[in-house]
This record gives C-alpha cells, sequence and structure tokens, in this order.
C-alpha cells in the first residue's frame, strides 16, 4: 500500500437512526467500509449477531469493531472473575458477528483502585484470554475515567501489558475535549495503535460526559483540531480505519441515510485536511453572480417594482424562455416564471422564493470535481439550443448552487438573454450583495456548516442566539478567506418565531433574505422611499437606548429614525443596515453599510424580528 492510500472508512451504529438494519443499510449505501457495532444496537435488534453478520456481509460492508466493553481493570477479586467470565461471553458474540476486536473502556467505577501495576495484570489477563481466541482488544481512555483519562495513561498501562491481543484506541473526541493533543505519539509504534474513533464537537462549558453523550458532531462541524489529530496518528503510523463515534441527539433524530452521506463527506474532508489524501482544491470565490427567483407572472410584477424601488432595472430578456434579468450596478437578479423547469417546481411548493443562488468560482471543473468527491453530484438544468449550459449543486435544502466562472459570466448573460444597453452607473447608488440568509429546519444546522465548510472552504463562526417574540432563533455566520461570500444560517425549534414561521408557511427552507451592501445608505433608502418603498418602522424606544449605548448625536439619531435605519459597532468599526417589509412572508431585503465592521447586526436581530411580526399581525 502506498502511503496515500485512503484509509478504511468505519463508522459506529450509535450515529445513525433506526434500527440495526436501517443503519446497516444506510452505512453501506452511502459507501462505507465498515461499522462499528455498538452493544445497545445489537441488544435491542430481534435477530441473532450471525444475522448481523450476514446482513453486513450481504451488504459488503465489514464489522471493525464491537463496542464498548465496560468497567474491567482494578477491581477487587471476586469481580475480576466476574469480569473475566463476562468477557468470554462477549467473545463469543464476537465469534458470531465476525470481528476480532473489542473496544475496551478505561473503568469509571469509584470502586477501581488507582494502581497502574494491578490494572495492568487485570488487563494482562484479559489479553491472554483474548488472544487465545484470535481475539484483541483496544483500550480507550474515556475523558471522564475513573483514573485513566488521558490517551497516555492508557499507552503506559498497555506498555506494561506488552501483549500481542492488547493495543490503543485513541478517540480524538475524549483527547481534544480535555485539552489534549497527540503529541508523544510518535513513541507508539503505529501497529499499537489497533484503532481510530473520531469526533469533533462545538466549545461549550459543560461537564465533559453531557458534552460527549449530547453534542458531538462530524468534524469539519465544530471546533476542534481533527485533522491535526489524524494526522498526528497517521505519522506514527496507523493504518486502520478511520471510524465515527458520534453521539448526538439531532443525528440521532435525523433520517439515517443523508446523515451517513455527511458522515462519509466529512471522513473523506479530513483526511485530506490532514494531508493523507488529496482533493480537487476548493475554489477561489468572487462572491454571488446572481440570485435566481421562482416567480409566476403576478409575482414578478411585484417582485420587478420592489426591485426597482432598489434601483434594478430590467437588462435582459432571455432569448427562450419566461426569465428576465435585473441588475443595479453588479448586482444580477433573475425572476425565473419559466414553466415546467426547476424553479417552476420550486414555485409550486414554497411560492415567490429563491430556487438559486449563483456563486463566482475561479474555476468550475475542479469545484465539481471536488464536490463529486466529496459526494456531492452535479446537478444541470436542461438548456435549448445554443444556450450555456451552467453546472450546479444542490444545497442540503434542495437550492441549487450554480457555479459560473469569471470568462463565462458575460458569455452567459449575452448568449442567452436579449440584453439592454449598459445604464448609466449611478455610484452613490450602487450595490453589492453582502450575504445571503437561510432559514433552516431544525436538526439541520450541521450539516449545511458541512456542505459549505468541505465543498466550498468557508469558515463558520461559532453559534449565536437571539431572541425572536416566541422564542430562540440559533444563527451561525460563515464567510469564505477573502470575506466575498457570507452566508447566515439560522433555525429555530420554537414553532412560533419568524424564522419557523418562513420554514413552516414556505413550506420548507430556503434563503429568507438578501442583504445588499451600499456606499451611502442614507441615499440608498432616501431613494427607496421616493420610489414608493418605506423601511421597516423601527419603534422610537429603539433610538432612545441607540443614544444612550454610542452616545450619537442627536442629528445622527433623527436620520436614521426617520429611515427606520439600525446601527451597530464593534472593535473593528460601525454598522448601518435597514429592511424591506417582507414579501407575501417569504423573503424580505437589507440594505447595509460597513464601515469595517465584521458583524451582521445580530444585536439588532430581535428587533427587526418583533417589527416583522408586528407587520404581519397588521396583515401587511
Ligand atoms: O459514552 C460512552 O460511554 C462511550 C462509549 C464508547 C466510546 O468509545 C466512547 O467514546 C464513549
Ligand atoms: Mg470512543
Amino acid at each position: 500500500m502506498t502511503d496515500s492510500t485512503p484509509l478504511p472508512k468505519s463508522i459506529a451504529t450509535v450515529s445513525l437512526s433506526g434500527t440495526l438494519p436501517d443503519k446497516l443499510e444506510a452505512a453501506a449505501a452511502a459507501g462505507f467500509d465498515s461499522v462499528e457495532i455498538f452493544e445497545a444496537d445489537l441488544l435491542s435488534f430481534d435477530g441473532t449477531p450471525r444475522d448481523v453478520s450476514r446482513m453486513a456481509s450481504d451488504l459488503g460492508i465489514g464489522i471493525s469493531i464491537f463496542q464498548p466493553f465496560r468497567d474491567f481493570e482494578g477491581m477487587e477479586p471476586a469481580q475480576l472473575a466476574r469480569n473475566l467470565t463476562r468477557a468470554e461471553r462477549k467473545f463469543d458474540v464476537m465469534g458470531e458477528l465476525g470481528t476480532d476486536l473489542l473496544l475496551l473502556c478505561s473503568n469509571i467505577q469509584e470502586s477501581t483502585v488507582n494502581d497502574q501495576a494491578r490494572a495492568a495484570a487485570d488487563l494482562s489477563l484479559l489479553a491472554e484470554r483474548a488472544g487465545q481466541r484470535g481475539f484483541k482488544i483496544a483500550y480507550e481512555a474515556l475523558a471522564w475515567g475513573r483514573h485513566v483519562k488521558f490517551w497516555r495513561q492508557a499507552w503506559d498501562i498497555i506498555k506494561r501489558v506488552d501483549h500481542p491481543a492488547f493495543g490503543l484506541a485513541l478517540d480524538s473526541f475524549h483527547t481534544l475535549a480535555l485539552g489534549d493533543n497527540l503529541t508523544g505519539i510518535g513513541e507508539v509504534p503505529g501497529e499499537k495503535i489497533f484503532f481510530m474513533q473520531l469526533a469533533d464537537a462545538p466549545r461549550l462549558t459543560m461537564d465533559v460526559l453531557s458534552w460527549s453523550r449530547h453534542y458531538r458532531n462530524f468534524p469539519g462541524q465544530g471546533d476542534f483540531d481533527v485533522a491535526g489529530f489524524v494526522r498526528d496518528a497517521l505519522r506514527a503510523g496507523y493504518r486502520g480505519p478511520l471510524s465515527l463515534e458520534i453521539f448526538n441527539d439531532e443525528f440521532r433524530a435525523g433520517p439515517p441515510r443523508p446523515m451517513a452521506l455527511d458522515a462519509l463527506r466529512s471522513l473523506i474532508w479530513v483526511e485530506a485536511e490532514a494531508g493523507h489524501t488529496k482533493l480537487p482544491p476548493a475554489p477561489v470565490l468572487g462572491g454571488f453572480e446572481f440570485i435566481e427567483f421562482a416567480v409566476d407572472a403576478p409575482a414578478a410584477e411585484r417582485l420587478a417594482a420592489v426591485l426597482g424601488t432598489l434601483g434594478f432595472e430590467l437588462t435582459g430578456r432571455h432569448r427562450s424562455k419566461a426569465v428576465n434579468l435585473y441588475r443595479q450596478s453588479e448586482v444580477n437578479i433573475v425572476l425565473n416564471a419559466e414553466p415546467d423547469s426547476s424553479a417552476s417546481e420550486h414555485f409550486v411548493r414554497h411560492g415567490p422564493s429563491v430556487c438559486a443562488l449563483a456563486l463566482k468560482v475561479d474555476q468550475v471543473a475542479p469545484t465539481l470535481a471536488r464536490a463529486s468527491a466529496l459526494l456531492s453530484p452535479t446537478w444541470a438544468e436542461r438548456t435549448g439550443p445554443g444556450e450555456h449550459r451552467i453546472p450546479a449543486v444542490r444545497e442540503p435544502d434542495g437550492t441549487l448552487l450554480y457555479l459560473v466562472e469569471p470568462a463565462d459570466a458575460a458569455a452567459m448573460w449575452t448568449q442567452d438573454f436579449n440584453l439592454a444597453p449598459p445604464a448609466e452607473p449611478k455610484p452613490a447608488a450602487s450595490l453589492n450583495i453582502d450575504h445571503i440568509a437561510q432559514a433552516l429546519t431544525p436538526g439541520s444546522m450541521d450539516r449545511f456548516v458541512l456542505f459549505y465548510r468541505t465543498l466550498f472552504g468557508l469558515t463558520p463562526e461559532p453559534t449565536i442566539e437571539f431572541a425572536d417574540r416566541f422564542g430562540l432563533i440559533r444563527s451561525r455566520t460563515m464567510k469564505s478567506p477573502n470575506g466575498n461570500v457570507r452566508v447566515v444560517l439560522n433555525i429555530s425549534e420554537s414553532p412560533a418565531t419568524e424564522t419557523a414561521r418562513f420554514v413552516s408557511e414556505a413550506a420548507g427552507p430556503g434563503v429568507h433574505h438578501v442583504a445588499f451592501a451600499t456606499p451611502d445608505i442614507l441615499t440608498a433608502t432616501q431613494n427607496a422611499r421616493a420610489a414608493g418603498l418605506t423601511a421597516l418602522p423601527i419603534p422610537a424606544n429603539y433610538y432612545e437606548d441607540l443614544a444612550a449605548r454610542f452616545g450619537l448625536d442627536d442629528d445622527t439619531l433623527a436620520e436614521l429614525e426617520k429611515r427606520g435605519i439600525l446601527y451597530d459597532r464593534d472593535a473593528h468599526g460601525d454598522f448601518r443596515h435597514a429592511y424591506t417589509p417582507s414579501f407575501s412572508g417569504r423573503f424580505f431585503f437589507e440594505l447595509l453599510e460597513r464601515h469595517g465592521y465584521q458583524g451582521y447586526g445580530a444585536s439588532n436581530a430581535p428587533i427587526r424580528l418583533a417589527a416583522m411580526a408586528r407587520q404581519r399581525e397588521l396583515g401587511k
């Protein structure tokens, strides 16, 4: 095997929802090589271990390990004898399952003695029994183990046991949650690392047991350096499976098949991030080339009127389809009313709403190759003769994400559209797309984070929470390294929040607002007002508080209040923003002016949400 051969990929059955057969089928369908059989999944399965073995082999997957065996070492002699008997029973099960590896967690019992020599003596007995039957034990330090919490402590004991059937199991969660790392792993011969479990997690302040049992997630979804962990283990010579072991309430509640695909995507990505394999590079992003709305003729007319108030002009008509292009400086908005298209399908299901986004990428081909390597197939709309074919990938909610190279963009517009002559530039009122915000179905935040991070190299910022009048919104923002693409992801488990209403009333998740940056928000809002659009009204109390918080002068405050402009400041600069009223309750636009400010006005989100709820209640 050459050194960069991909490692086998495995997943613990505890990571997926459903029955044991559901889990095995999902893992096999995604393309995993093997599964860890989690004992509780076997115990609740109505069939023999032999049936499980047969099912796995029929599906073409192996069983990498049986887990967990617990609380063995350092107990009083009578208990040790019982534990050895218990082990023999588990060896019988392993024989039927057809796996030779048993995961043993470090003892968590209060009664286990703090004595490495004793632990090693006990474990030697276990190793000897396992070895006689052709089995091996992988010993794992649980972060909440009574005396063995760190992998080095497990390794010290393994050295004392010094038995070919007894080796180390590494689990990235236990190591990284304790703030530890694999420094020193070079001392462990590669073949003594019997198994490696991977999990990421958000940084949380809580007891490590609850953290581990509820908040683990796939590599790339949390805050741990899982790639660094894999790199160190590979450098030490580990060549066994990369296996996901994810205890997560949301994952357990989601459908197993898409979850298994995300799982494998995360492993393929982390193996490449660790430098072991190579993926086609993530694209350099140049922003959004266009945003496409699914409409019918009446919605198109109303939306064109709103866009008109923001300075957009009808710039092109599609040569063969009911599709119009509206342009304002560099921003392209496409209104698609073509029957029998993916847009019309979207319109029928969701009403007027964003059905596609287009990203400017430096190179399309490697981006598609990367997406495909990460299990996201290319999608292509049917095209008329001579029309430009724009490849796309689908976001986890099905929204199309088109990929456009700069060289192709101009050709796409000129070939497919009858374009009006370019409009006079109006620099003071010019816009560009600052960010898009998406409302997600509960339980899908991690899926979106993984998608944008692995395919496009966007980095997530920590989750924040803000209050809606009817519950909590959790929000995570993601940004490309050059800052050209920013995405806000919002989720709410409370059914009556504005975010949850968007998802339920629009019959699914999607883009709920598009934010345009302007160099001059006073002029932009003034122009919009003159053209008939009044910004979402903001209560006077808000401006009272602004005065108190930021010490803005009276004239500035009066200007902001008159135009419904909200204000924020961070260490880098300040921020002004205003919102259009919602369009049929489905989406809205934001105008914003940034001066160094890095955020998205989250502190103003409760004000915006309440103002939108008020408008909804007034039937506006
Ligand atoms: O939470 C647990 O008990 C548990 C069991 C097995 C593991 O491999 C692990 O990391 C945790
Ligand atoms: Mg583990």
